[in-house]
């Protein structure tokens, strides 16, 4: 059982130490620590150790808020104070940056997240012992459900359904095994995705409309594994507003974490805008989903909103021809027929937006585009680095970078990168 020094904090959040010239994971332990603790197995090349007692605490240990951490895998660094874990959040950025070749971008303060404020979660269910359904997060490093009693980032009214839920599920023999709940908080209450390992038979539905009623849930949907979602409860309309808009998001539909976050991504979205726009100017959002930046963006200039989801592009044409925004959906694979330099001429601006894999395909042309600017809003580091990187070697530079904590005590970071020519 080896003593170890932590001498930094790795991508996910793990003390790292050295021993015998290896890398050592140390989930748990701060930089600075002393800490005795047991091998426990392997990640790549470097090896994996619990800590057993920390010998030297950090200055900047903390207790924990909640009492799920650590086992639970929703949060990685609730034991940091917050001045440190909010510094290295921010120069996670910095460091993606410089690896792209921007090591002097101008970089703004990190954005922040309250706790309990998180609207959108994706959680495992279990069916464990007795019939039981366990709820949560997985465990970190594993495939086990931590049950959740509490939860410090979620919502208070997604916190309240948890227990309603598990004994309503306790009854679904559609949960066999396992399954997933996607709950997103909207304007018109909890909208639930449930993804089961057997099929919903009409008792079930009848209880889970029973459960909606109940519990203020306009809309339950319901897939067989990763199936097509069919609506298995609907008691009233859902909607979320976006910009000015009211969207009925399609079930399990992609929404910015929290509303802290989304508020400040569309906010460093439209500062990075020209500051001058042409009157009839045009603007491409690329892999807009429902429109949470395509809204906010159409009050400044006419929208093309690229997206690959069928459902979502519907929505969002949908919610914007009836009030009226200057939005046209487009549904388009950007991976598979990425827009080219030509498709992007005469945009005033392109923001895009991909997921957790970046956009390599897009990037490529995108560095070749002849566009004022380029807003790249990322959920990866790792991604922003290379494709900044293929950005850089096409001839744009950074205006402004903005880091945004949406998802607080994950390692997890979202940025708003702003490129001009
Ligand atoms: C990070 S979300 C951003 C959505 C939206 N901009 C927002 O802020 O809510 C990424 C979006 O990209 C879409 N997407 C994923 N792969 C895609 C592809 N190959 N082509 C087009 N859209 C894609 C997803 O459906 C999702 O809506």
């Amino acid at each position: 059982m080896p003593d170890l020094t932590i001498e930094d904090l790795g991508a996910a959040g793990d003390g790292i130490a050295r021993l015998d010239g290896r890398t050592v994971f140390v989930p748990g332990a701060l930089p600075g620590e002393r800490v005795r603790a047991e091998l426990t197995g392997k990640r790549g090349d470097a090896a994996v150790a619990a800590v057993e007692a920390v010998l030297t605490p950090s200055p900047d240990r903390v207790t924990p808020p909640c009492p799920h951490f650590p086992a639970c895998g929703g949060c990685a660094l609730q034991h940091w104070a917050d001045a440190p874990y909010a510094d290295w959040k921010r120069a996670k950025l910095a460091e993606a940056l410089a690896r792209a070749g921007f090591a002097d971008a101008p970089l703004g303060p990190l954005a922040r997240t309250p706790p309990a404020t998180r609207r959108r979660a994706d959680l495992a269910l279990r069916r464990g012992p007795g019939g039981a359904v366990l709820i949560g997060f997985h465990e970190r490093g594993g495939q086990a459900v931590t049950d959740l009693a509490t939860c410090a980032v979620l919502d208070p009214r997604l916190v309240a359904l948890l227990d309603p839920l598990r004994a309503v599920l306790k009854r679904v023999p559609a949960l066999k095994r396992q399954g997933s709940a996607v709950v997103n908080l909207l304007e018109t209450g909890p909208d639930l995705l449930l993804r089961t390992d057997g099929v919903l038979e009409a008792p079930a539905r009848i209880l889970l409309a029973e459960f909606a009623a109940a519990q203020g849930i306009p809309r339950i949907a319901w897939a067989q594994n990763d199936g097509p979602p069919e609506t298995a409860a609907q008691l009233g309309l859902v909607a979320i507003r976006l910009g000015d808009v009211l969207v009925a998001p399609p079930p399990g539909a992609f929404l910015q974490a929290s509303p802290a976050g989304e508020a400040a991504i569309v906010a460093a979205v439209l500062a990075g805008l020209p500051e001058r726009l042409p009157a009839r100017a045009a603007i491409a959002d690329l892999f807009a989903g429902n429109g949470t930046l395509s809204l906010p963006l159409a009050q400044r200039a006419r929208v093309t909103a690229f997206e690959g989801a069928a459902e979502s592009v519907a929505a969002l044409a949908a919610a914007a021809g009836k009030a009226g925004a200057k939005v046209q959906a487009v549904r388009r694979d950007l991976d598979r027929q990425p827009l080219t330099p030509k498709d992007l001429q005469g945009f005033a601006a392109v923001v895009l937006d991909p997921p957790y894999a970046g956009a390599p395909a897009q990037v490529a042309l995108l560095a070749k585009a002849i566009i004022p600017r380029l807003i790249y809003v990322s959920c990866n580091p790792a991604a922003l680095a290379r494709d900044a990187q293929a950005l850089g070697r096409g001839g744009w530079r950074v205006v402004s970078a903005t880091p945004v904590d949406q998802f607080l005590w994950s390692p997890h970071l979202e940025s708003v990168v702003v490129f001009g020519r």
